[in-house]
């Protein structure tokens, strides 16, 4: 838990990483390096979307949860290449990432296209960890807090939700992102609080203060304490670290210290 009685999150974002019998594995090894760990942070895998089913039996049984990495709102028809909500929760999935910085990047998602993403995720019961986060020269312009602020009213404007534990916010400063380049702790605990401050404005202050807000960018076992130390920073979304089972499970243990 951290001081402000949220559970800490520690999620998973294998990006396009392992094929299926990699999945597999790395599922096996998670499992197995997690088993006995019990300190009371939610931990959650995000494979790709051909890994899910996979991973999911690997998963039975354990306490970690699995989530999806996209969506398309749409329930059923002619979208090639999407899967729907239901589809998600058929594989397993109870949380699904949202507004990734590759996918607002690479392949032109919105700010409209995130707030259909969690409001169709929302009305199937599935968790978005909705992700926000600044590039290097808003970050040098010194507008960081206004850009990220912007992207969560945008993105969840409109969507309604009746208990804290239906959303997660991820941010994660771009220039953060897979570069070794950490945010301090301190960077991180300012703007996740300026997430808290806005979500508070879109959902009432009750609501905000128990909504979980991650830190991503560079996390990794070194770094995982110091960031879940500040009070507004309930866990954090790993890319490249949460590929190792034995660096994954270690930030685990390690975010509750
Ligand atoms: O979703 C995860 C983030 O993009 C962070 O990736 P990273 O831990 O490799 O920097």
């Amino acid at each position: 838990m951290t001081q402000n009685n949220r559970t800490l999150l520690i999620a998973g974002n294998w990006k396009m990483n392992n094929d299926v019998q990699a999945a597999a594995t790395l599922a096996d090894e998670l499992v197995a390096a997690l088993d006995g760990v019990d300190n009371g942070v939610e931990v959650l895998v995000c494979p790709p979307t051909i890994d899910l089913t996979t991973v999911a039996a690997k998963l039975d049984g354990s306490a970690i949860k699995l989530g999806a990495q996209n969506v398309y709102w749409e329930a059923a028809g002619a979208y090639t290449g999407e899967s729907s909500c239901d589809m998600l929760k058929s594989a397993g999935c109870t949380y699904c990432i949202i507004g990734h910085s590759e996918r607002r990047d690479y392949f032109h998602e919105t700010d409209e296209d995130q707030n259909k993403k969690a409001k169709a995720l929302v009305a199937a019961g599935l968790v978005p960890v909705f992700c926000c986060g600044e590039p290097l020269e808003v970050r040098e312009a010194g507008t960081y807090v206004e850009h990220v602020v912007a992207q969560v009213k945008a993105g969840l404007e409109g969507l309604e939700i009746a208990d804290p534990a239906q959303l997660v916010v991820a941010y994660e400063p771009i220039w953060a992102i897979g570069t070794g380049m950490t945010a301090t702790a301190d960077d991180a605990q300012e703007v996740c609080a300026a997430v808290r401050e806005a979500l508070a404005d879109l959902f009432g202050a009750e609501l905000a203060s128990g909504i979980r807000v991650l830190y991503g960018g560079s996390a990794k076992p070194g770094n995982i304490a110091e960031l879940t130390a500040k009070p507004d920073v309930d866990g954090a979304l790993v890319g490249g670290a949460s590929l190792k089972a034995a660096d994954f499970s270690q930030m685990v243990v390690k975010s509750a210290e």
